[in-house]
């Protein structure tokens, strides 16, 4: 599991191992780290001009006792030539000793006025590097860039492998701002631990590949964001013992699909079937159970007892518009709002829940909200006064996330790119999962995930971790069932199996 910290907290214990050691040693781990780092890459990439942006504060630090360590222990020998390395400070003034030290090593300095405009001849020598390394603003920095910082971005290739020094300059160390000027950095090293901006989802993009650095911290409290890796799937999976038999590994009832989307009731059954629920109870309209059945056999229609149920997929929330209308869907699923059994509450089912629970109704057991934006955007107009829209969901996702959380009691999550969990007690860490190829835009792909979720909640595990994990080995699945190229739902579903197996076998 990576771990995200907040960056006081961060700050804090920075401070005690710094009081502990000798002056500037840490800093000195943290720059050892990024040459490296530096150096691997520039040999990968066969790097020729290296430019190394320094700024005010400790970041630069790094950057600058980067560069000199690179020219001094000849990191660079066997890719570009030393004079290939260079420094650009935009600042007053730079970290001294590390300035002095890269002076030392044989290594240009070009200092720039942060308010002026950029010379030409240093936009060339910017736009000469093919690897850029970002040490302008760190942990310190305020959201945003402006000035020569921006122009020197500005003047970096599209080209350059750009390796940005903790954080990606310019980006919200908290990961809560919006993306404004920032470093679009191809990889990112961070030293010690892993903070919010490096996984929260206004933020996560600019942030590339992220290495993480061992300066020897270690932190006693609790992260605010977390994020499953693929390694945690073999702690969380439930696997089944020789004693279990289908009840005991979990019955999962899925109210999805109508007359009028009927496929979502088979991607959401053969989602849960291909995840190894113990037995899948499908319940709706004839046309949708037929179709289920044809697909899969395995499948008990009709309603009976589960451990845990998924509702909402393919149910239009304002029910049916002809009058002999056979399908009862919207009155199934405020049924189940009332059952004390675990939930996924799904696409128009979480508009049911809204007026549901704004009419005074409580959930009584563990209940998992699986809204895009727009439907959280309608959660969120139904339960509070005045209209949320989409756009603004999209624009500050974690705190939407967390406004539905606490107002509804229950674990939402909520779909994107980088898909949030977010528990409505707002001490519990949120989960923020990044691992979907964007082909998984498609129709059908959150009928999926819904009925993968389903399955880890009848197992018994709690809301976060179902979601987490679904939302894990969603995005995996995807990558498995065709690696960088286009995606259907159903193909999804069925890479669940050999998915899951991968990763418990290892
Ligand atoms: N702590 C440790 O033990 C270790 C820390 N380490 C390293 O230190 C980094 C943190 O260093 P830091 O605290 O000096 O902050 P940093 O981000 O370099 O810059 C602050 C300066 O930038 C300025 N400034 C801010 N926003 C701005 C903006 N938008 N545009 C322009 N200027 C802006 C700000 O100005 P001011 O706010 O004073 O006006 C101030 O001058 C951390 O990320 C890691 O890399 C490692 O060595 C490991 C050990
Ligand atoms: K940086």
């Amino acid at each position: 599991m990576l771990r995200g910290y907040a960056v006081p907290d961060v700050r804090a214990v920075e401070d005690r191992v710094r009081a502990g050691l000798g002056d500037g040693e840490l800093m000195q781990r943290a720059a050892r780290g990024l040459a490296h780092v530096v150096a691997e890459r520039a040999r990968a990439r066969r790097a020729r001009h290296v430019v190394v942006l320094a700024g005010p504060g400790d970041n630069g630090g790094d950057a600058l006792w980067a560069a000199a360590l690179l020219a001094r222990e000849g990191l660079l020998d066997d890719g570009p030539a030393r004079d290939g390395l260079m420094v650009v400070g935009v600042a007053h003034g730079l970290h001294e000793a590390g300035q002095d030290a890269a002076e030392r090593a044989g290594v240009q300095v070009h200092l720039v006025d942060p308010d002026a405009d950029l010379a030409a001849e240093v936009a060339r020598t910017v736009s000469s590097a093919d690897l850029v390394v970002d040490g302008l603003l760190g942990i310190g920095g305020r959201p945003g860039l402006r000035g020569a910082m921006a122009q020197v971005v500005a003047a970096v290739r599209e080209t350059a492998y750009v390796v940005a020094v903790d954080l990606p300059s310019g980006a919200d160390p908290a990961g809560e701002a919006q993306l404004g000027t920032a470093v679009h950095a191809d990889e990112t090293v961070t030293f010690g631990v892993a903070k919010p901006v490096h996984l929260l989802p206004a933020t996560a993009d600019a942030v590339g590949r992220l290495t993480v650095v061992d300066i020897g911290l270690a932190l006693h409290v609790s992260p605010v964001v977390e994020r499953l890796q693929p390694d945690d799937v073999a702690t969380l999976w439930p696997v089944p013992g020789r004693q279990d038999h289908k009840y005991s590994r979990g019955v999962v009832g899925v109210v999805a699909g109508s007359d009028r989307y009927p496929g979502a009731a088979v991607l959401c059954s053969t989602a849960a079937l291909e995840s190894g629920a113990g037995m899948v109870r499908y319940v709706g309209p004839q046309h949708a159970t037929d179709l289920v059945l044809a697909a899969c056999p395995e499948v008990v229609p009709g309603p009976g007892r589960v451990q845990a149920a998924v509702v909402g997929p393919g149910i239009d929330p304002q029910g049916c518009d002809h009058e002999d209308c056979e399908d009862h869907q919207v009155e199934r699923v405020r049924e189940a709002l009332g059952e004390d059994v675990p939930l996924v509450v799904d696409a128009g089912a979480v508009q049911l829940l809204a007026t549901w629970l704004d009419s005074g109704h409580r959930r009584p057991a563990p209940t998992l909200l699986t809204p895009h934006a727009g439907e959280l955007a309608g959660l969120l107009t139904a339960m509070e006064d005045g209209e949320v829209t989409r756009e603004q969901v999209e624009a500050a996702p974690l705190e939407h996330a967390r406004r539905a959380a606490a107002l509804t009691s229950c674990t939402v999550l909520l779909k994107g790119a980088t898909t949030l969990v977010v528990d409505p007690d707002p001490e519990v860490p949120v989960r923020a999962q990044a691992d979907a190829p964007p082909w998984l835009a498609t129709a059908g792909a959150g009928d999926v995930l819904a009925g993968l979720a389903g399955v880890l909640l009848a197992a018994g595990l709690e809301a976060r971790d179902a979601g987490s994990l679904a939302a894990l080995v969603h995005g995996l699945a995807a990558h498995r069932a065709n690696p960088g190229g286009p995606l259907r739902a159903l193909a999804v579903a069925h890479s669940i199996p050999s998915t899951v197996a991968a990763l418990l076998t290892g």
